[in-house]
């Protein structure tokens, strides 16, 4: 099996008294998206300092691609790509120059800069113009095509959707989907979480610098035991009075609709009542804990055993 792309070991980091990060480890391997979720001040900023670098943990270690990232080594600096949370650009350059600016910067010349900036959705108009008439999502997407320069096999991305309108965001994933399925590990840092719940391959949930959670939709929703709330519309009102003589506390919420509140366990033997006769169904919804659940589930979890 290849090593993971980032290997982080029981890391803390301090500023002065404030414990920004505190005892995290987690890997990232080729070609999984991870998304980093949690409260403004929660510790991600720091962990993606920590990965590209910028800054040393107080204690613990992290490899990138194999290297301690604050060496510096070039090698690791040019297959790594990094979307700040605030881009900042020189107002006076195009589109175009910015992005030649940086592959001179990272050494990356001879990279296809015109063909990036029109895969984040800047065309050649675009790419011409000074950075100060750009809307927000333009530096956004210029922003990700500066990230996107040598072909990085590390993205780390700080709030990258923000400032992206619905087709933008889509667009976006789009290219990450692509990233991915070349090999690229993804860490993405966000709040948008209804758009990371089918897309991210992992979620890392950090509070007051400790990684409270981290799995798949599916391992979260195992640990966290949350019900499953299920809506069913009966064909006859001979259905009706069936399942309501059954024991899963169904409520009629509208006459004909019976809505119930499971456990995981108790949802297929409920499924299997309600389909017994399927003539009698005429509608079913099933709707899981969501990623915002399973957020405040984790947040109050950890509170309580801190
Ligand atoms: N250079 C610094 N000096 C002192 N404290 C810092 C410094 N950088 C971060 N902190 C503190 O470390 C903690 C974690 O900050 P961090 O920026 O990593 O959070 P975050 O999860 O990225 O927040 P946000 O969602 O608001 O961007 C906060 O309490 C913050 O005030």
């Amino acid at each position: 099996m290849t090593e993971p792309t980032v290997v982080v070991s029981k890391i803390a980091k301090h500023y002065g008294n404030v414990q920004a990060v505190r005892d995290v480890s987690f890997a990232l391997n080729e070609g999984e998206m991870v998304a980093l979720v949690g409260h403004n001040g929660a510790g991600k900023t720091t962990l993606i300092k920590l990965m590209l670098g910028l800054i040393r943990p107080s204690s613990g270690s992290i490899r990138v691609m194999g290297e301690d990232p604050a060496s510096g080594a070039v090698a690791v600096r040019q297959r790594l790509g990094y979307l700040p949370e605030s881009v900042s650009f020189h107002n006076a350059l195009t589109g175009r120059e910015t992005l030649a600016f940086y592959a001179k910067l990272k050494q990356v010349q001879g990279s296809d800069t015109v063909g990036l900036l029109e895969r984040v959705g800047l065309n050649a108009e675009a790419a011409g113009r000074p950075v100060r008439t750009y809307s927000k999502g333009m530096r956004q997407r210029l922003g990700l095509a500066q990230a996107l320069l040598g072909q990085p096999r590390l993205l780390l991305l700080d709030e990258p959707t923000s400032g992206l309108d619905p087709a933008s965001r889509r667009r976006f994933y789009d290219l990450l989907a692509e990233l991915k399925s070349k090999g690229a590990a993804i860490l993405l840092s966000s709040h948008a979480l209804t758009e990371l719940e089918d897309r991210a391959d992992r979620l890392l949930i950090v509070n007051e610098g400790v990684a409270v959670a981290d799995g798949t939709m599916d391992d979260l929703r195992g640990l966290a035991r949350l019900p499953t709330h299920v809506r069913v519309t009966l064909a006859n009102s001979r259905a009706v009075e069936r399942l309501k003589s059954e024991s899963f506390g169904w409520k009629e919420t509208v006459p004909g609709t019976l809505e119930a509140i499971v456990s995981n366990e108790e949802k297929i033997e409920l499924l299997r009542h309600v389909t017994v006769v399927p003539g009698d169904v005429a509608a079913l919804h099933i709707i899981e804990p969501t990623l915002d659940d399973l957020y405040a589930h984790f947040l109050s979890a950890g509170k309580r055993a801190a």
